[in-house]
């Protein structure tokens, strides 16, 4: 679904990533660790097509980025869904609205997707939140919010950065759930965490896989986790 084949990446000419290379299978379940500064959102970033890598080839569905337009780039983006660090909600629109921008700027028509919004919100546990405003939520609101945004296109991959960031172990569970519901209903999922005990909590229920990222190159983590 993803491929990533020997990328590097370099800003301002120090490299960061080096000759990195990936398969990402339908229905997967993989975290991303490694040292704060080492990479991982970078490596997000490429996965999704936000960022062009200094080298090698990144194929999104079995298409080469390379040879893709604009709009056949965002055709490909569509189908992976992605959870912010920082959420990157607009604070003067209602939850709801912030959760149906990737509806509009597909070119979907909102108001038909209703009922879909009510299951969403309702799966996430936000249906009482949907008028508030982003400021006025917790981090775990916010958090879950980010994930309703995610995969209210319907992605095929589900790539969060530090999804359970700020929020208690509780919570964290909570998000990791979802995220675990979602991979058994076909979704490929990768989450970028530096909280091994979540990987360890994963690892009950799923069979997740541990890249990381060291040294500018990217690993599999052995089963000692
Ligand atoms: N647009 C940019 N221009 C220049 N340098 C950048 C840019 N984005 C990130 N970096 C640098 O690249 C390095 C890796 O950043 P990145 O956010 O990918 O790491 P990370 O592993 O996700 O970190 P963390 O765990 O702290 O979130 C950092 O030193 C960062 O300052």
């Amino acid at each position: 679904m993803i491929e990533l084949e020997n990328v590097s990446h370099s800003y301002g000419g120090s490299e960061l990533l080096c000759d990195m290379s990936l398969n990402l299978a339908p229905a997967s379940f993989h975290f991303l660790t490694g040292p704060s500064g080492a990479g991982k959102t970078t490596f997000l970033k490429i996965c999704y097509a936000e960022l062009h890598p200094s080298h090698g080839a990144v194929r999104l569905f079995g298409a080469d980025l390379a040879g893709l337009d604009r709009d056949g780039v965002a055709r490909m983006r569509r189908r992976i869904g992605v959870v912010h660090q920082d959420c990157g909600f607009l604070d003067h629109l209602p939850l709801r609205e912030n959760i149906t921008l990737p509806l509009l700027a597909a070119g979907r028509d909102v108001a038909a997707e209703d009922r879909n919004m009510a299951e969403l919100l309702n799966w996430v546990g936000l249906t009482q939140r949907a008028d508030a405003l982003p400021p006025q939520l917790s981090g775990g609101e916010r958090q879950r919010a980010a994930l309703a945004r995610a995969v209210i296109l319907s992605p095929d991959v589900i790539l969060a950065d530090e999804p359970t960031g700020n929020v208690d172990w509780e919570m964290s569970l909570r998000i990791l759930q979802l995220l675990v519901e979602l991979n058994r209903m076909g979704k490929a999922i990768v989450i970028a965490t530096h909280d091994m005990n979540l990987i360890r909590a994963a690892k009950t229920q799923v069979a997740a896989r541990v890249l990381r990222i060291q040294d500018r190159r990217l690993y599999l983590a052995g089963a000692d986790l």
